[in-house]
């Protein structure tokens, strides 16, 4: 049990119950996430539209396996990679409302990538991290075409989840590769499926094909990582937000806790007065809290 506490798992596992805005609303949870779509689809069509940003749509695969890279004019050409990887229970969002930090690092030397996929029950979440170590070898490979010499991943929620993947890839991985990556960043993730896998709310009619085994052997907290010498020149970020469930913000403790046990330079924080969803939106605004912590990443 990550919150021996509670009694509602439901809920532990609904991020928008634990917002502390919109508490004038009937909703507030319905609220939050309204807002998050709405203010984020803005952020998207502000980059193009209003803030010079340009954007190349690539495909690494069938279905929505798409990638938008966005760069300005001055973005130089060997620029760091920034990937993003976005949530929503392997099952909603797109790349469309999950372009909220672009304008931030694109203005400070960035080319960022921000990726789509396939989403349940279209596929299993087990194909789902298949088809994700697909784009990671994508991913590469285009740094390799591009001349690209460093890159950070950051995952949000169940992008989190997903971007685990990249420590446990043997098929996608190699030194070569590993020693590009400067940073992975890992805000407000689930990392052990075992109590989310049966719950109406989060799996409902188990869209996400899951069983006792699956949800065992696709958590992040539960695998054995054997190539943890290839990352020793990446720096783990392990992120939870104040206001998200105290069920979110133990499954980050301890995963970062296991990332270190097991030899990876990790590091964990509580960003404080952020829920799970304004924690994205503000990484749209240049001096926030969250854009400081992410450029900053580089100077570390
Ligand atoms: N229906 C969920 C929404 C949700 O979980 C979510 C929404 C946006 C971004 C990430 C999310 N969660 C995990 O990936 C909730 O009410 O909290």
């Amino acid at each position: 049990m990550y919150n021996p506490k509670s009694k509602d798992l439901d809920r532990e596992y609904f991020p928008s119950y634990h917002t502390t805005r919109f508490q004038d609303q009937p909703e507030p949870n319905m609220a939050v996430q309204e807002h998050f779509i709405r203010l984020t689809q803005q952020h998207e069509r502000d980059l193009t539209e209003k803030q010079g940003i340009s954007v190349d749509h690539l495909r690494y695969g069938g279905g929505r396996r798409l990638v938008d890279v966005f760069y300005n004019e001055s973005t130089p050409d060997h620029a760091p990679l920034f990937v993003f990887v976005h949530g929503g229970y392997w099952q909603m969002l797109d790349k469309s409302s999950s372009c909220s930090l672009v304008g931030p690092l694109v203005r400070r030397g960035y080319r960022v990538a921000v990726m789509d996929y396939n989403l349940c029950p279209d596929v299993t979440l087990e194909k789902l991290m298949k088809e994700f170590s697909g784009f990671i070898s994508w991913i590469f490979d285009y740094a390799e075409l591009t001349n690209v010499l460093e890159v950070t991943f950051a995952g949000h929620s169940a992008g989190a989840h997903l971007l685990a993947q990249i420590l446990h890839s043997q098929e996608a991985m190699s030194p070569q590769r590993s020693k590009k990556v400067w940073a992975l960043v890992f805000l407000c993730g689930v990392y052990d499926l075992r109590e989310l896998y049966n719950l109406e709310s989060v799996n409902p009619k188990n869209i996400l094909g899951l069983s006792q085994q699956s949800a065992e052997t696709l958590s992040p907290m539960l695998w054995e990582y054997t190539d943890v010498a290839i990352w020793s020149s990446t720096k783990l970020y392990v992120v939870a937000a104040e206001h998200d469930s105290t069920t979110f913000i133990e499954q980050s403790r301890r995963f970062a806790e296991l990332l270190k046990k097991t030899g990876f330079r990790a590091s964990f924080k509580v960003f404080s007065k952020y829920d799970h969803f304004d924690i994205i939106e503000e990484t749209a605004i240049d001096e926030s809290e969250v854009s400081k912590f992410l450029r900053n990443i580089r100077m570390d």
